[in-house]
């Protein structure tokens, strides 16, 4: 249906609440369509001038009683989001007073105007060319963050930046395309050398490069969106449990001197210095004849559950890592060094720092012993006593480095991470980045280089949503609300 009115020439006015539901300051009623403004004249008897705000007062065209008295703002087409013509109201936030203006609205009974579908003023928006798709993604993204870093990670998306960069290469290779057609009618009549077609190579060559570069740089936006998944993994009794609850400030899992308390893998999603965390809470490692069996399936879930994850945070308590019974963890290394060989981050908590004199020389000793045994490095070896919440802030800070280098919001040398990409966007580039190549190894025939450059244009197109992506428009429109 919606097909159907966006080629008619009788497009819908829509209108929606754009702010949630329920009782607040201020409640936002948005109209977008060719008959907004009617609709705003017949509810308040004038249109003010565009862009503007003006207090005015809203009549209830049936009732003839005033619905609220609200700052209203046109906007006149094509300068507004949808770059049809809008109008907003800015009512107060009351479930009557929205109720009674969307009603208002509805009675005006003007031809063709009905309430909105999900995402619809966007949609709007990317068919009148007032955003893009990488734009819409990133703008999906943003609403949907929930840590800093979430949204930081798509900002670059939702302000255009990706888009105007695909932009530029999009007129480069049109600009290429065009230089090298126009170059084969001229050489069909005055029998030109291969040179003449050196500078085009050149440019595709450098453009090839540049996209290269934003590739090996691009951050990948789903490890911010899905959550960074962090194991908390050790012998019984370390202090895990301990550890979960402290940092989701609530008891998440039963603490007990008890070892083998933990049995399942217990999940929490937090937020950890700006990025979403998928901490589990695991079963403690080990072995022997008091280890019944349902807590020995909670130790290969444990097991599964490390492997699975970004971070590996092993708890060690102070008998163990004052070297009293460290033989008897050999299978504890043993699982950390699988860890570290698939390129999984591993940090340490030296647990129960309280019960140890000279905590700091014993510590530095296992520090060097893991750097050297298991190449965990130094700064990630950390001294606390999660029960006096002692040095934990210290380790969180160092824990949120490895998410900035797992997350990509950062590279392990410290640079620029680049442009946030999701993996569609990725892809596509990836796919133009190919049919560059291929126009390149083609040189010799120059009608293959320009189908080549042709199939790289469309890809850079697919990004931007200027090139036959309409299966995914249902998808990303439906992840925004209704009056979005
Ligand atoms: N002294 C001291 N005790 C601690 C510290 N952290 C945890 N504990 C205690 O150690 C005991 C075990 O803590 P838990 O958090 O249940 O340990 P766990 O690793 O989850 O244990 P399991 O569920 O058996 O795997 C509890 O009595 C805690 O109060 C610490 O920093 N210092």
């Amino acid at each position: 249906m919606k097909r159907f009115e966006r080629i008619s020439k009788f497009i819908p006015t829509i209108y929606a609440l754009s702010t949630p539901a329920g009782r607040a300051a201020l409640s936002v009623v948005r109209i977008s369509g060719p008959s907004a403004s009617t609709v705003l004249q017949k509810l308040t008897g004038k249109i003010p001038k565009p862009r503007l705000a003006s207090l005015q007062s809203i009549k209830h065209p049936t009732r003839s009683q005033i619905v609220d008295k609200a700052l209203i703002l046109y906007f006149q087409q094509p300068a507004s989001f949808t770059g049809e013509d809008i109008v907003e109201f800015h009512l107060h936030g009351g479930k009557a007073i929205v109720k009674e203006a969307l009603d208002a609205i509805e009675q005006t009974n003007i031809p063709n105007l009905r309430y909105a579908l999900p995402g619809e003023f966007s949609e709007r928006a990317f068919y009148n060319g007032k955003t893009d798709l990488t734009q819409l993604e990133g703008l999906a993204d943003a609403i949907d963050a929930e840590t800093s870093e979430q949204l930081y990670s798509v900002s670059q998306q939702a302000h255009g930046d990706l888009y105007r960069l695909c932009f530029g290469w999009k007129n480069k290779l049109v600009e290429c395309r065009a230089l090298l057609e126009a170059t084969i009618d001229f050489s069909e009549e005055h029998d030109l050398d291969q040179k003449e077609f050196e500078p085009i190579f050149q440019e595709i060559l450098d453009l090839t490069d540049e996209m290269e570069r934003h590739l090996s740089k691009a951050r990948p936006t789903e490890i911010l969106r899905e959550g960074i998944r962090v194991a908390v993994v050790g012998p019984p009794n370390a202090g895990k449990s301990s550890l979960v609850n402290y940092l989701a400030k609530r008891k998440v899992s039963i603490v007990n001197e008890q070892p083998g308390t933990t049995r399942d893998a217990i999940e929490t999603l937090l937020d950890i210095h700006g990025f979403p965390v998928f901490l589990t809470d695991t079963a403690g490692f080990r072995k022997g004849s008091d280890v019944q069996e349902i807590e020995s399936i909670g130790i290969e879930i444990a097991k599964e559950k490390a492997e699975k994850a970004h971070v590996v945070l092993l708890i060690l308590p102070s008998e163990i890592w004052t070297g009293k019974s460290l033989a008897l963890e050999n299978q504890i290394f043993e699982l950390v060094k699988n860890y570290k060989a698939k390129n999984q981050q591993v940090h340490v908590l030296l647990n129960k720092t309280d019960l140890v004199q000279g905590a700091s020389g014993a510590a530095t000793m296992v520090r060097k012993y893991l750097h050297q045994a298991l190449d965990i490095p130094i700064s990630h070896v950390h001294e606390v006593s999660i029960k006096n919440e002692i040095g934990l802030e210290q380790a969180l800070a160092a824990l949120a480095s490895s998410f900035r280098i797992i997350s990509h919001v950062q590279t392990e040398n410290n640079d620029d991470g680049g442009y946030g990409w999701n993996r569609r966007q990725r892809e596509a580039l990836k796919e133009c980045i190919k049919h560059l190549k291929m126009s390149l190894n083609y040189a010799s025939d120059v009608v293959i280089t320009a189908e080549e450059l042709k199939l790289a244009t469309d890809e850079v197109g697919r990004i931007t949503g200027a090139v036959n992506v309409e299966s995914l428009f249902d998808i990303i429109f439906s992840r925004f609300c209704v009056g979005k």
